[in-house]
């Protein structure tokens, strides 16, 4: 479980007090799917920071049950272009001192569920954006999360690679029984990976509007007329607080 309680965030600079978050309170389950949508800047990636432990907020608590194992996926996949595709996904497990050949093991088990045999001794620059992305998740599933934390990490694929992708989240948030936490700008993914949705408003961020969307989960979902319903009702939400109610 993961309870958010009345978080506040604001960065300084040059002595100007910038507000990014205010109030935030929310709570998702263990073994949930949450999405978090808004507007651009409005600091979706700085709640996800703060999910992750990686910012800290001025105000509020965040607090997860048990000691998880997490797994994060930044935008723009965060890989080492020095680095080959089997070292990369090996990163983890690297730094967490585990045995050469297990590492190996797991890496070539990785490559084979994301469609990336034969491409281990290749760099990140030699693959599509869509194998990048492919790498950039084995390398968050290498360590086991219990949580997966994605920030935009299909924003820059074609819409086929996409679709392929939001599948595969799907399938690992379905298999592996994790809890994932997903920022994104398009809300047809959100309401397709997220039982959950978050919307929040334009900065300083504050909860919009919380959707249940329970019937995500499933491939069929997407062809489902709850799933275009709740499309709407988010489109209507983030329009409302781009141009106010709509006439
Ligand atoms: N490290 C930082 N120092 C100062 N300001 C920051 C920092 N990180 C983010 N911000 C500011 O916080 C605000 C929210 O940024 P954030 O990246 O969280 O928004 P976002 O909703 O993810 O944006 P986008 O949808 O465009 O990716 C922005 O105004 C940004 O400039």
């Amino acid at each position: 479980m993961i309870r958010v309680d009345s978080v506040n965030l604001s960065f300084s600079h040059e002595g100007e007090v910038n507000q990014v978050l205010q109030g935030i309170s929310f709570a998702v389950k263990a073994e949930g799917s949450c999405a978090i949508i808004g507007p651009s800047g409005c600091g979706k990636t700085s709640l996800l920071f703060l999910l992750a432990g990686l910012l800290q907020p001025d105000a509020g608590t965040i607090t997860i049950t048990g000691s998880p194992r997490t797994g994060t996926i930044l935008q723009h996949y965060g890989l080492f272009p020095w680095k080959t595709v089997v070292e990369n996904i090996g990163l983890g497990l690297q730094l967490k001192g585990e045995a050469k050949d297990r590492i190996g093991a797991r890496v070539e088990g990785l490559l084979a569920e994301m469609g990336l045999t034969g491409f281990g001794r290749h760099y990140p620059a030699q693959l599509s954006g869509g194998m990048q992305q492919r790498v950039a998740m084995a390398r968050a599933l290498a360590i086991e999360p219990q949580i997966l934390f994605m920030d935009e990490p299909l924003s820059s694929l074609d819409a086929l690679s996409r679709e392929r992708l939001q599948n595969l989240i799907l399938q690992v948030w379905r298999d592996k029984r994790i809890t994932t936490i997903l920022v994104t700008h398009s809300i047809e993914e959100a309401v397709y990976l997220g039982r959950q949705i978050i919307v929040l408003s334009q900065r300083p961020g504050r909860i919009l509007q919380i959707v249940d969307n329970p019937g995500a989960g499933s491939r069929e979902y997407r062809q489902t007329e709850q799933f275009f319903h709740n499309c709407n009702q988010l489109r209507r939400i983030l329009k409302e607080e781009d141009h106010g109610p709509e006439a």
